[in-house]
C-alpha cells in the first residue's frame, strides 16, 4: 500500500483563504484580528516559527505584532508586558513562545495572559475547559491534527488511536480531543512497557515524542492513519519527523509529511484562534 499524503500547506492555504474573507469582513466593522506573538532568547528554531506566524498573519489581512526579548530579561519586564497586551483593544491573541528560559516560571507567565486572549489554549482556565468538552480554544497543533481527519473524511468513532508523547501542548490535549470525537485512546510515553502492543493495534497513530524516525513500518498497522508531529533537525541540516516517513508511507493509508504537515496547519489554527477572540469581541 502507499499512503494517500495528508498535505498540510494545501489545507493550511485553503483555510487561510477563508479567514482572509472573515477578516476582512471584521475589519469592514472596524475590528481587525490581532495576534501579539512574545519571544524571549535567540533560539534560531523559535525565530523562524515566529517570524513564520508573523508573516502569516499578514498574509491573512491580520494586525500583528513581534515583541522580543533578551534570554536574560527579568520575567517581571515580560508579566509587565503581558498586562498591558491583556488591556491592548487591539490584540486579540497573545502568543508567549515556548520554551522559555529556566529562570522563567512557565505556568505563572502561562497564567498572566488573560484566558480571553490565550490563542494557544495553554492557561488552566482553557486547558480545563477543554477537558470538559467546553473548549474557549483548542490548542493549535491538536486543532490542526483534528482538520487533517475533518478534510480526508477519517471518522473517528470507535477507532483505536494512540498518541505516542504525554505533553500539555500536544499529547494531553490531543488524546481529549480523539476522545471526545468517539475513539478508544491510549497515550504511550517513555514508561511505556510495551509500546509495539499498543502501536501496532492502533487505527491512527500520533507521533508526538520529538525523537527523529522513532516510528517505523513494524510498529504500523497496515492501513493505519499516522500523524507526525514531530519537527526534528538531523545533524545535515534536513528537517525530519517523528516517523520514518519513506517506510511507514509504504504501510500507513494516510501519513502526514514532515515539513509540509503539521507545523503549518499549527500556524493556520493560531489564526483561527485569534480570528475567533476578534470576532467574540465584535459580536
Ligand atoms: N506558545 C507556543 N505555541 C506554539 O504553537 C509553539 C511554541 N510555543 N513553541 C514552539 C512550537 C513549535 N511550533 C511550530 C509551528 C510551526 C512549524 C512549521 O510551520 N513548520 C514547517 C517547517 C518550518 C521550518 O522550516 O523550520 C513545516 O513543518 O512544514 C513548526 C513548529 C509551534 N510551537
Amino acid at each position: 500500500m502507499t499512503a494517500k499524503i495528508l498535505d498540510g500547506t494545501v489545507l493550511a492555504q485553503k483555510l487561510r483563504a477563508d479567514f482572509k474573507t472573515r477578516a476582512e469582513a471584521l475589519a469592514a466593522r472596524g475590528t481587525r484580528p490581532g495576534l501579539a506573538v512574545i519571544l524571549v532568547g535567540e533560539d534560531h528554531a523559535s525565530q523562524v516559527y515566529v517570524r513564520n506566524k508573523v508573516n502569516a498573519c499578514a498574509e491573512a489581512g491580520f494586525h500583528s505584532e513581534k515583541i522580543s526579548y533578551p534570554p536574560d530579561v527579568e520575567p517581571a519586564v515580560v508579566l509587565k508586558k503581558i498586562a498591558e497586551l491583556n488591556a491592548d483593544s487591539r490584540i486579540h491573541g497573545i502568543l508567549v513562545q515556548l520554551p522559555l528560559p529556566k529562570h522563567f516560571d512557565s505556568d505563572a507567565v502561562l497564567k498572566a495572559i488573560s484566558p480571553e486572549k490565550d490563542v494557544d489554549g495553554f492557561h488552566a482556565e482553557n486547558f480545563g475547559a477543554l477537558m470538559q468538552g467546553n473548549p474557549r480554544f483548542i490548542p493549535c497543533t491538536p486543532y490542526g491534527v483534528m482538520k487533517f481527519f475533518a478534510d480526508a473524511g477519517i471518522d473517528l468513532k470507535g477507532k483505536e488511536a494512540v498518541v505516542i508523547g504525554r505533553s500539555n501542548i500536544v499529547g494531553k490535549p490531543m488524546a481529549m480531543l480523539l476522545m471526545q470525537a468517539g475513539a478508544t485512546i491510549t497515550v504511550c510515553h517513555s514508561q511505556t512497557r510495551d509500546l509495539l502492543f499498543h502501536t501496532r493495534r492502533a487505527d491512527i497513530l500520533v507521533a508526538a515524542l520529538g525523537r527523529a524516525q522513532f516510528v517505523t513500518a513494524e510498529m504500523v498497522k497496515p492501513g493505519a492513519v499516522v500523524i507526525d508531529v514531530g519537527i526534528n533537525r538531523l545533524p545535515n541540516g534536513k528537517l525530519c519527523g517523528d516517523v520514518d516517513f519513506a517506510a511507514v508511507s509504504q504501510v500507513a493509508s494516510a501519513i502526514t509529511p514532515v515539513p509540509g504537515g503539521v507545523g503549518p496547519m499549527t500556524i493556520t489554527m493560531l489564526l483561527a484562534n485569534t480570528l475567533e477572540a476578534a470576532e467574540r469581541e465584535a459580536l
